[in-house]
């Protein structure tokens, strides 16, 4: 607390308060705590004199100890124990037992300047106090506050004046002593030297705050010291004694300033602690400077890089060499040449990533969006080669066959270069569907060469989530664009052909999203112009990429993304186009992969087409691809041995010259024995079995109904990994067969029941396949008129189609695969349903349709005629919806 010190009458004689390295000086007020004998009784006095309302009347005089006695305390503790590792504790029994005063610093009471003090005997540590002891010069002090404590009292004292210590005149219970007060002199305006240490007080004092205000003293303190400060024209002294008590000093610096009663010479002393004050203060800001500096240094880095860059910018020095990364980064941007409304979006985030620090995730965040806005193709085109004839020759060497497909892709071509012409262009987008290895992928390679475009791959199949296709929100952490943008950055050009490979095998409704429904933007010509991935979150324009889609099955393509696909379908080939593919292509290839000439190796038909029928049963040629890649290692071995012994020359023993034929023979020797029979053709009629045909998704083939009956009541048992559709064309077909028994003569009334001793068992091998759909009705009812009549149907003779329980025969799908398939089982002839003929004219590939011979039914007594040839009677008066029959079927 400041106070200026009001000027009250001190009496001539006062009781004194030694302090020891602690100095009190007028105006200043301080606590201490009193616990020395010495000192105890004076404030027992004071207790006992004055009531607590009067005690501000009670002056005592507060004199120091000289700082010699301090040092001599050391000794004593020293003497007395007589060893220094003790001072310590000894030190610390003063202060618990005899130290007199403890204010803000703990004050002992000392004893005589320049003489080793003798303990007191029977007393602690303290030493004894003599007259000599005290300081001459001390300060008067009011009792403020008095309060009892542990040991003795807590004592607010208030500074008063300057005393001069005369005699003392009382040594017990506590010091009295004769005192003279020397208050300061009011300040001479004459005084020139006086005024101008007041002028340089000013000024250091002014300085000193400023200083305080850095160290963030608290505001009211500051305030009031500041007022205080403005009298110091008014009261030197008093601002002297304030400021002399705030600032660091030793203790003899201390007893300076009280010694000092002339007030020009006090003002000086001030100044030149002040001084020194001051220039410790500013070290040691400059210290908090450095370290706080050292934490923002990225900070600070920051700032005098944008500072530096806006200096250079407006000097116009910049110079590529020294650009900054968001100066890169705009480059490229500008170069992207994005269009408007993604250059504004750019525009706004560069902004804000140059008002962030590098080293903030946020600031990767948006570098890396802006990273990929510069990297796309944005209005960067590959030229396409519009030269039809030229495509055609592509399409043509690359694949055999195919014609449909290489027309539809000759008719894409032109049209694009009509639209070329006339600016606008809208790409259409195929999709492939066919069974696994025949063509579909190369195929799609093959229309980005004949264009000139650059390819890209997009794997489709286990593809769950909707942000696989178009990316992840830039929220989430390492959100990145989908696949079609990445399939763009790829390509670096925004007109490259897109293979969306296994379409059918996009998942559907998954937990993030539907993918299929995010394709459906992808691939709609009208909408794909403004594709927006979640990532970039500005459109993009799609529509120059050249979508092609493969598929092995469209029943399982959600039916909206269908729509939007021109669809084409390649068939599983025929052994014949399989010996073409296999001769023109995959020979050449095989043997070009394995380092020979193609002279090196030579394959005759035979023995390709033996590789073919008995070492493969697939719709497409991988596995024939592999085949005929096994037997052309078998000849590199012969041929790099052969050469081997060549180098050897008469040295190696003579073994057979290398033979680059292969025959049907060799086949065998090299592949091992065959690995399918021809089921069809090596399998005897029996009854009860019937050739059916079957297509799924992977391709067709022939697969056979086996019925048999054995003692029963009536039960029909269904086998071989059937599903429900396929289990009640089952029963369809049982329950017209029971109810026609009479008229194809299976029963010998029409009230017989065909079932009643009987149960009926009817099973399709492979039992692991698991097979549906209704195609097999027919094929079923003639199995079971077969066991119950004991007539075969030959084994060649295959059939497909729906049968209802009034007999009509309805159309499938698939017919061509199924075709082509049966084809290749060794299938003679085939019954299918009469709405199914046009398929067979228009898809089936001549070669196929003239091996086989076709029978078109509309009704089961159609289909019963033709399967058994004749060998079914009918019973006369039979009414035959479908046609007039004769007697027999
Ligand atoms: N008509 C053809 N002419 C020449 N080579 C062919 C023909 N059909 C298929 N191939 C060859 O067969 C191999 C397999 O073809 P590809 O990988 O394109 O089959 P895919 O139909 O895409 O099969 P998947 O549906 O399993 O992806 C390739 O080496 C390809 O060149």
């Amino acid at each position: 607390m400041i106070r200026s010190g009001p000027s009250i009458p001190i009496p001539r004689t006062l009781p004194l308060l030694p302090l020891q390295d602690k100095v009190l000086l007028p105006g200043i007020v301080t606590r201490l705590q009193i616990t020395r004998r010495d000192s105890v009784p004076l404030f027992e006095r004071i207790l006992r004199t004055f009531d607590s309302n009067e005690l501000s009347k009670c002056i005592i005089g507060v004199f120091p100890i000289s700082s010699t006695l301090s040092a001599s305390k050391d000794n004593d503790t020293v003497n007395s124990n007589g060893n220094s590792k003790h001072k310590n504790k000894t030190i610390k029994s003063k202060k618990d037992n005899n130290s007199d005063q403890r204010g803000d610093d703990p004050i002992i009471v000392g004893s005589s300047v320049g003489q080793i003090v003798p303990m007191r005997p029977g007393s602690n540590s303290a030493p004894v106090l003599s007259p000599s002891s005290f300081h001459t010069t001390g300060c008067a002090a009011r009792v403020v506050r008095l309060e009892r404590a542990v040991g003795g009292f807590t004592v607010v004292l208030e500074g008063i004046v300057r005393l001069r210590l005369n005699k003392i005149v009382t040594q017990s219970p506590f010091f009295e002593a004769e005192v003279t007060p020397l208050p300061d002199k009011a300040v001479d305006r004459n005084d020139r030297e006086l005024q101008d240490k007041i002028v340089a007080l000013r000024s250091i004092s002014k300085e000193f705050v400023i200083l305080l205000q850095a160290l963030k003293l608290p505001g009211p303190v500051l305030t009031q010291l500041q007022k205080f400060l403005e009298n110091v024209g008014v009261i030197p002294g008093q601002v002297v004694d304030l400021l002399m008590s705030t600032i660091e000093s030793t203790y003899d610096e201390k007893l300076m300033i009280l010694d000092a009663v002339d007030l020009k010479e006090r003002i000086s002393k001030s100044v030149e602690l002040l001084t020194r004050q001051i220039h410790i203060l500013k070290i040691s800001q400059k210290v908090h400077d450095n370290v706080e500096g050292k934490l923002n240094k990225k900070q600070r880095e920051f700032y005098l890089r944008q500072q530096m860059s806006a200096i250079k910018e407006e000097l116009g020095e910049k110079d590529s060499g020294e650009e900054d990364e968001t100066t890169i980064i705009e480059n490229r941007l500008n170069a992207a040449n994005l269009p408007s409304d993604v250059q504004k979006a750019a525009d706004r985030e560069l902004k804000r990533l140059r008002k962030m620090q590098p080293a903030s995730s946020e600031y990767s965040v948006i570098r890396n969006y802006l990273d990929w806005l510069g990297d796309l193709p944005w209005s960067k085109s590959s030229e396409d080669i519009l030269d039809v004839e030229k495509a055609r020759t592509q399409l043509n060497g690359d694949h055999f066959g195919l014609e449909k497909v290489k027309r539809r892709i000759l008719e894409y071509l032109a049209v694009t270069k009509l639209q070329h012409m006339k600016g606008e262009v809208k790409g259409p987008i195929l999709c492939l569907v066919g069974p696994p290895g025949v063509g579909k992928t190369s195929l799609g390679r093959s229309i980005a060469t004949a264009m000139g475009r650059k390819f890209h791959r997009i794997s489709l199949g286990g593809v769950w989530d909707e942000s696989e296709i178009r990316g992840h929100r830039r929220t989430y952490v390492g959100a990145l664009p989908g696949l079609i943008i990445h399939g763009l950055k790829k390509c670096s050009v925004n007109n490259p052909v897109f293979l969306l490979d296994e379409i059918d095998k996009v998942g559907s409704r998954g937990h993030h999203g539907d993918p299929s429904a995010a394709l459906l933007e992808v691939l709609d010509p009208e909408q794909n112009s403004t594709f927006t991935d979640h990532y970039l979150n500005v459109p993009f324009d799609l529509s120059k990429v050249l979508f092609v889609a493969t598929a092995n099955s469209v029943d399982t393509i959600p039916a909206p993304l269908l729509d939007r696909m021109e669809l084409i379908t390649i068939p599983g080939y025929t052994y014949g186009e399989k010996l073409a593919i296999a001769t023109n292509h995959l020979l050449p290839k095989q043997i070009r992969v394995h380092g020979l000439n193609q002279e090196d190796v030579k394959v005759t038909e035979q023995a390709l087409l033996k590789v073919a029928t008995g070492y493969t049963r697939e719709s497409g040629v991988r596995q024939l691809e592999r085949e005929i890649g096994a037997l052309v290692r078998a000849k590199a071995v012969e041929y790099a041995d052969a050469q081997e012994q060549k180098l050897k020359g008469d040295k190696a023993p003579k073994t057979v010259q290398y033979q680059p034929l292969v025959t049907a023979t060799d086949v065998e020797d090299i592949l091992g024995q065959e690995k399918y029979v021809n089921e069809v053709t090596e399998r005897a009629p029996t009854p009860g079995v019937v050739t059916g045909i079957a297509y799924n998704g992977v391709g067709g083939g022939i697969l056979f109904i086996e019925a048999s009956q054995m003692p029963g009541k009536g039960n029909l048992q269904l086998t071989g990994s059937l599903g429900d559709v396929i289990k009640e064309s089952a029963h369809i077909g049982l329950s017209w067969v029971k109810s026609h028994g009479y008229e194809i003569s299976l029963t010998n009334s029409r009230t017989q029941n065909i079932m009643e001793k009987v149960d009926v068992h009817i099973h399709m091998p492979s039992g692991g396949t698991p097979k549906d759909g209704p195609s097999a009705g027919i094929a079923m009812v003639c199995a079971l008129v077969s066991m119950f009549s004991n007539q075969t149907v030959p084994a060649t003779t295959a059939m497909t189609g729906e049968f209802t329980l009034r007999g009509l025969v309805m159309p499938v799908g698939g017919i061509k695969e199924k075709v082509i398939a049966a084809h290749r089982a060794g299938v003679r002839k085939i019954i299918m349903p009469l709405r199914n003929q046009k398929d067979v004219t228009s898809d089936v590939p001549t070669n196929v349709r003239d091996d086989i011979e076709f029978f078109y039914a509309s009704t089961i007594w159609e289909v019963l005629r033709e399967a058994f040839e004749g060998r079914i009677s009918v019973r006369a008066g039979t009414s035959i919806s479908g046609g007039a029959l004769d007697s027999r079927l």
